[in-house]
């Protein structure tokens, strides 16, 4: 984030910089040039006289007055054939002598071994004859010879250096700054973008109870980080309600699939895996456990005069008769149609005995009201022990089923304890 921050600052820092240290190199070069040539073109007309009569003191003269310029750094002097008359100022025995001669009239830049040589040909006007044009008027400019300046760059070269140095210090403060601001701007922006990123990926791994500092400076980044918040905590309240609905619809099913919806008491599958329950567990303590099977009597007669709905309620009545007749510990289900199983956990086979007659006959002795009539039915009840090595389930089961049957072949209204045959 950073370098993209500061990629498009730091081409704009370098592209600036560039086109001004080519604008101010061109600019100098320029001035140099302009100066060079307004250096000869000066000494030109000058040393016309001093061509034409060689006078050596002129000659001195001249040059002195040439040298007197702080960035001429030599001069000289040609005769038209090309040989030298006089030099003066540093280096102006390397002056190359022929690279110029070739060059015409005009002035002459060259540049030699770092020194830039301006070279001008000194014009004299031709004697004026009569019936002949003279210079002025478009005659024949002679020529004299050659003005030759060394043109001393050092200071135009330190100036190129300084503004080199200015540039890039220019640049560098610029740089500096951009990756300040970069550095500002990332910890402003990314820190807080980078915890909410953190935040919705915790998210997405199910952690609904996250939250992120609300502390940007951006007002933005704050709306996001309070929005974000906001809508955690919304997602998180609507998940807790619909895991407490989850939760209650599955204990609601859970009840259902192991509750008798016309009585209420436990059905048969709770029954299969309470009497399992108990078989293995007693079987392990040593303990017993009594099962009963009560199967009541003369039922069919109810519904049949009073109608099912009445045979309904009087299953419903007596199922609070049983269950208000046993120990907090014990459990009575509804296995069938007027079918009822009971478990009597730990209790002697005298004890057992006591509970299925009182179970008996509290069913025989219940009266059920119906249009102002009293209705009874009875109970026969099958006991089956699980003691011993008898803990074999469906062989319990089996056995108070057939004891149950044996109650009702004797007579109905009894208690009859299977016997081993
Ligand atoms: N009202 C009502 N009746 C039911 C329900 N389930 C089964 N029954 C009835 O209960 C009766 C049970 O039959 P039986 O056990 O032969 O009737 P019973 O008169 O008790 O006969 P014995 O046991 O021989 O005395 C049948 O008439 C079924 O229709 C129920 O949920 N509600």
């Amino acid at each position: 984030m950073v370098l993209v921050l500061l990629l498009p600052g730091l081409v704009f820092a370098l592209v600036l910089g560039a086109l001004f240290l080519h604008q101010s190199n061109r600019d100098l070069d320029r001035s140099t040039l302009a100066r060079g040539q307004a250096i000869v073109s000066f000494l030109g007309p000058a040393a016309e006289y001093v061509l034409v009569s060689g006078n050596p003191v002129a000659l001195e003269g001249l040059m002195a007055r040439a040298l007197e310029q702080a960035d001429v750094a030599a001069v000289a002097f040609y005769d038209a054939g090309g040989a030298l008359l006089g030099r003066a100022g540093r280096g102006a025995a390397d002056l190359p002598a022929t690279a110029w001669k070739a060059e015409g009239d005009g002035i002459v830049v060259v540049a030699h071994e770092g020194r830039l040589q301006f070279v001008s040909a000194v014009l004299g006007l031709a004697p004026e004859v009569e019936d002949y044009p003279s210079a002025v008027d478009g005659g024949r400019a002679e020529r004299l010879g050659w003005v030759q300046i060394d043109l001393d760059t050092t200071a135009r070269d330190a100036e190129k250096n300084r503004v080199l140095l200015s540039v890039s210090a220019l640049v560098l403060l610029v740089l500096s700054a951009a990756v300040g601001m970069a550095l500002r701007l990332a910890r402003a922006v990314g820190g807080p973008v980078a915890a909410l990123a953190q935040a919705v990926d915790r998210m997405a791994g199910g952690d609904l109870e996250v939250r992120v500092r609300v502390q940007s400076s951006s007002e933005e980044l704050r709306a996001l980080e309070s929005g974000f918040n906001v809508m955690a905590g919304s997602i998180a309240e609507h998940q807790r309600t619909l895991q407490a609905r989850i939760d209650e619809a599955t204990a609601q099913l859970a009840h259902q699939a192991r509750h008798d919806p016309l009585t209420g008491l436990p059905n048969r599958r709770a029954f299969e895996e309470s009497i399992e329950h108990a078989a293995s567990t007693y079987r392990r303590a040593g303990d017993v456990a009594t099962l009963l099977y009560l199967d009541l009597d003369r039922f069919k007669p109810i519904n049949d005069t009073c109608g099912h709905a009445a045979g309904d309620r009087l299953l419903c009545e007596l199922a609070g008769v049983l269950r208000g007749r046993l120990r907090a510990g014990d459990q009575v289900f509804r296995i069938g149609g007027d079918e009822f199983a009971v478990i009597l956990y730990g209790c002697d086979r005298e004890s057992a005995h006591r509970i299925a007659s009182a179970l008996c006959e509290a069913v025989s002795s219940f009266g059920f009201v119906h249009s102002g009539r009293t209705f009874t039915v009875g109970a026969s009840i099958g006991m089956a022990r699980m003691e011993g090595e008898n803990h074999d389930v469906s062989a319990v089961m089996q056995a108070a089923d057939q004891a149950c049957y044996e109650a009702k072949r004797e007579g109905r209204g009894r208690v009859i304890e299977y016997q081993q045959p």
